[in-house]
């Protein structure tokens, strides 16, 4: 029989549950606490757009995440590219390795998130993150790995189609906010900033104790996620509660992330959520991000700005948002968009 390794990351640490992946008691994710019951909706895409503006713009506002269903991608590249990235993660960790960095302005990379306490001891998430740029109809596959021999194929072919998903949300939550429907892209500026992050979790011998990836928001503007079928694990805040995400075959999660909260003037929600780990299966997911490019200046839309509603944050350039999530990174709570309110 063949006896499966230990999972090894790409900087050649063993993952074991050393104190290095072990969480102070009050950031363990009290998995026993976790709610499976509230409905994350489930919007079908299919049909007129009439009926969908109300929905979405319902989600947006109130959760801020929800599912989406016939949403145009085809079903097989959906496999076809989760399936190239477990081989991907699959390989030897000195192949990996050739990926490894702890420069966050390399484009191309694998590195581990971590949590740093009061202590400034760093605890690693029980994860490996991939992360390199996409382009919905540029070719940029030759910055992708050449093993396995699908990824730069499959991976080409999936970012045209969710391109295309993310333009028509971002036209049905324009329609949603009373706004033009090119208006959110219109404010989300040139040559945006696309790029993906593929979060690879191995089975873990305590999810209790560990995390899969810190509690969050996302700081761009979009992401179009993708969980592997039966391995739940991502979950959401709602209402200082954490619920459930779980995969619903077929289905793409939609993450509303920080720049949507400003230009929406708060209306749409950025929510919080993590990844947990569990002890039986590997879990993998795919979040494809859309954001500004760094010069572009986010603010409240000014259509969206009354006597009833002032504005709630200032305006700032993309690149100064990202310096100071560089500067919270690992911290207990972070809080960038804060740092922008008025
Ligand atoms: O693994 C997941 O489901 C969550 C991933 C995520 O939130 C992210 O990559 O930003
Ligand atoms: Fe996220």
């Amino acid at each position: 029989m063949e006896v499966k390794k230990p999972f090894r990351f790409a900087n050649n640490t063993v993952l074991s549950l050393s104190p290095n992946f072990i969480l102070p008691e009050e950031k363990r994710p009290c998995l026993s606490d976790v709610s499976s019951m509230h409905p994350v909706p489930i919007i079908d895409l299919k049909g007129h757009d009439d009926g969908l503006i109300q929905n979405i713009s319902d989600a947006c506002q109130n959760l801020g995440l929800f599912q989406v269903i016939n949403h145009g991608v085809p079903p097989d590249l959906c496999q076809n590219v989760l399936h190239a990235l477990l081989n991907f993660f699959q390989l030897p960790p000195e192949e990996r390795a050739l990926f490894f960095t702890e420069d966050h302005s390399k484009p191309v990379k694998i590195f581990n998130y971590y949590f740093k306490g009061d202590d400034q001891k760093k605890v690693t998430n029980w994860s490996e993150t991939f992360s390199h740029p996409w382009h919905p109809t540029q070719d940029f596959t030759h910055h992708l790995p050449t093993n396995p021999p699908q990824y730069r194929d499959v991976f080409g072919a999936y970012a045209k189609e969710i391109g295309t998903l993310m333009n028509r949300l971002l036209s049905l939550m324009s329609k949603g906010l009373g706004l033009e429907e090119g208006s959110l892209v219109k404010r989300l500026g040139d040559r945006p900033n696309f790029y993906s992050q593929a979060n690879y979790y191995p089975p873990c011998p305590e999810p209790d104790l560990t995390m899969g990836l810190n509690e969050h928001t996302d700081i761009t503007a979009l992401t179009i996620l993708q969980q592997l079928d039966q391995v739940p694990g991502l979950q959401v805040k709602c209402d200082e509660n954490w619920v459930a995400v779980d995969p619903v075959p077929g289905a793409l999660v939609i993450v509303l992330a920080d720049q949507m909260q400003v230009l929406s003037n708060g209306r749409y929600k950025s929510p919080v959520h993590r990844a947990v780990t569990n002890r039986l299966f590997p879990r993998l997911s795919l979040a494809m991000f859309y954001a500004p490019n760094d010069e572009t200046v986010i603010g409240p839309i000014e259509e969206l700005i009354d006597k009833e509603h002032s504005p709630i944050y200032r305006n700032y350039k993309y690149k100064e948002y990202m310096e100071e999530f560089h500067r919270q990174e690992g911290s207990k709570r972070r809080r960038v968009k804060e740092a922008f309110k008025l």
